[in-house]
């Protein structure tokens, strides 16, 4: 019988188990919003903040020059960070060179990790439109999250039938066990139920972050559980219509303070400390989205300016800029995918590499005489601030 542990209900309840041979006390949350609720006084000069940073980012977004690069890129970036949370060793340059097929040289199971969780949250943003999020879209985006690499034998699609823990190098030491496998489908329905209830008195930034820790707390799945609530991070914030674009890279300030991360994620569960956990998460929040706001004008910035050395200092500028526009969804470039990507023939491009090459806004890097890749070197160092290269 679960056994209460406060009586103030903002904690959750114990319940006995045994796993691989050994007993357990899993944790059961309290169903959300936790009862008595989170005091947001204390939440207010954050909440504003964060609100403010995001308005900013928000207004930035929508005059960009190019949304759809803005977009593309910041996915990938989220996902090279994400994913390095937990130590996968792929960057941002890896993610971008095994896309353009540019031999990478990281492990290609780390890659494909990132790469799935590109996939993933492609996905996500796409169904929305059809299907708001909820228990069936996470097990989708989650099938694709864990396609292949870390994780693809951990169930992708299926919520766990079995008992998990985190931390420690078996259950008996484990810094936390989740519920146990016949509360998991309970305690998601809460989920799912506070997810989708009216709830005019609690901003929508405090309300995902409740969310991303209960998710946590509930651990449905045997892998991927971090990568996932993170996703849905930026997913709701999208939904509740705060962010017209999903522009923010929250997992470099959870890859940052990773330690304080996981210590507030533990101390709801041991302390209910709810707003200790929000003042966390709506710091990260405003921190973020000011970072991604100085990032947005640094890329609009280089790229006019690289534009306009383009169109002064060429000579058949037209295809000159053709290429430079694929660098940028593109940094790494073969002159064979420009080909294939412009329409223009190999004389040209190679033509039009070699003057970027020659303004000094593209660099070889293979040092070979064919299948060379073109860098755009200042792009991608704007692109990989904060995650390693
Ligand atoms: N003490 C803790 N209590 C609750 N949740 C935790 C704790 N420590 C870590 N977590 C959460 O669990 C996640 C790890 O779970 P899991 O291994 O299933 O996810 P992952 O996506 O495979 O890995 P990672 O998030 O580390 O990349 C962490 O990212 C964090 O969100």
């Amino acid at each position: 019988m679960p056994v209460s542990h406060e009586p103030d209900g903002r904690l959750g309840t114990f319940v006995e188990t045994s796993v691989a041979g050994e007993r357990v006390r899993a944790f059961v949350p309290p169903p959300l919003p936790p009862v008595p609720p989170v005091d947001l006084s204390a939440l207010v000069t954050r909440l504003s903040a964060a609100e403010r940073a995001l308005g900013r980012l928000d207004g930035v977004s929508v005059l960009l020059p190019n949304k759809e690069l803005f977009l593309y890129m910041y996915v990938r970036k989220e996902a090279v960070l994400s994913s390095q949370i937990e130590g996968t060793q792929s960057t941002l340059s890896d993610l971008l060179r095994f896309e353009t097929e540019a031999a990478a040289g990281a492990p290609l199971d780390d890659i494909r990790e990132v790469s799935n969780y590109v996939d993933a949250m492609m996905y996500g943003l796409d169904r929305m439109a059809t299907l708001p999020i909820s228990l069936r879209l996470i097990r989708e985006m989650h099938d694709r999250l864990l396609d292949s690499g870390r994780g693809a034998t951990q169930n992708p699609g299926e919520f766990r039938s079995s008992q998990n823990w985190i931390g420690g190098t078996r259950p008996g030491n484990a810094m936390f066990v989740p519920p146990p496998p016949n509360e998991v489908m309970n305690c998601l329905s809460d989920w799912e139920q506070f997810l989708h209830s009216e709830t005019r008195d609690i901003p929508p930034l405090i309300k995902a972050g409740l969310l991303h820790v209960q998710f946590e707390t509930i651990h449905p799945f045997l892998d991927g559980n971090g990568r996932l609530g993170r996703l849905l991070i930026t997913l709701f914030l999208c939904a509740e219509g705060v962010l017209r674009q999903p522009l923010l890279y929250l997992s470099l300030y959870l890859k940052t303070h990773r330690a304080d991360y996981y210590r507030l994620l533990q101390e709801v569960r041991e302390r209910g400390a709810w707003e200790a956990w929000l003042e966390f998460f709506l710091d990260g929040i405003a921190e973020t989205a000011n970072q991604a706001f100085e990032t947005a004008n640094r890329i609009a910035s280089l790229l006019a300016e690289d534009r306009g050395r383009i169109v002064s200092d060429t000579d058949r500028t037209g295809s000159v800029l053709q290429v430079h526009d694929l660098m940028r969804t593109r940094p790494f470039l073969t002159a064979a995918a420009a080909v294939e990507h412009s329409g223009l023939t190999m004389p040209t491009v190679n033509a039009a590499l070699a003057q970027l090459q020659a303004l000094g806004l593209v660099e070889e890097i293979t040092g070979r005489k064919r299948d060379r890749v073109f860098a755009y070197r200042a792009y991608l160092d704007i692109l990989s601030d904060g995650v390693a290269r």
